[in-house]
């Protein structure tokens, strides 16, 4: 199975890069994964002029991502689930993205791409940690779809 991760973000050191390495890494018993940083000059600017012009920026970035997978966009405002239904997204599939949106979050047509939106609870996060939580979700819900112990 293949996972790739997608999020605006400038490609730069951050502290959370050695958690997303270890968890990424146990993950990888799993599943191959991909965690794919975009950015470009149009976002730069855009985030000059307006949200709603930075989130057009980020849907053109995406664009070229959003094919022949089963896409998930993570949203505050998107379905609650719990880790049981989490690990339901992963079941029985062959590519999985996962889209994680910038300083502005997505354009509504964006939205209307997704397989699936989901939300990881009733507070915002900055992107960098929406990804380790999602990477612990991910990893979390392998162990419980092969009922292994790190569920319990
Ligand atoms: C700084 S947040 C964007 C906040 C923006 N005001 C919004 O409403 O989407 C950046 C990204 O992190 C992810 N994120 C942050 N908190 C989240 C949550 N509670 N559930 C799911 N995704 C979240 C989303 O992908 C979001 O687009």
């Amino acid at each position: 199975m293949n996972i790739e991760i997608l999020s605006i973000a400038k490609k730069e050191r951050s502290i959370y890069d050695p958690l997303c390495k270890e968890l990424s890494k146990m993950i990888s018993r799993f599943a191959k994964i991909e965690d794919i940083e975009l950015f470009n000059k149009d976002v730069t600017k855009a985030h000059t002029i307006s949200p709603e012009a930075s989130r057009e920026a980020y849907s053109k970035l995406f664009a070229p991502h959003v094919v022949k997978s089963f896409n998930v966009i993570l949203h505050p405002d998107g379905k609650l689930i719990d880790s049981y239904e989490f690990s339901k997204l992963l079941d029985g599939k062959i590519a999985v993205k996962f889209f994680i949106g910038g300083a502005y979050g997505f354009e509504d047509e964006f939205l209307k791409k997704g397989d699936s939106i989901i939300s990881l609870g009733n507070i915002t996060m900055s992107h960098k940690i929406a990804k380790v939580v999602l990477l612990e979700q991910i990893y979390r819900g392998f162990s419980i779809l092969s009922n292994h112990p790190y569920h319990k």
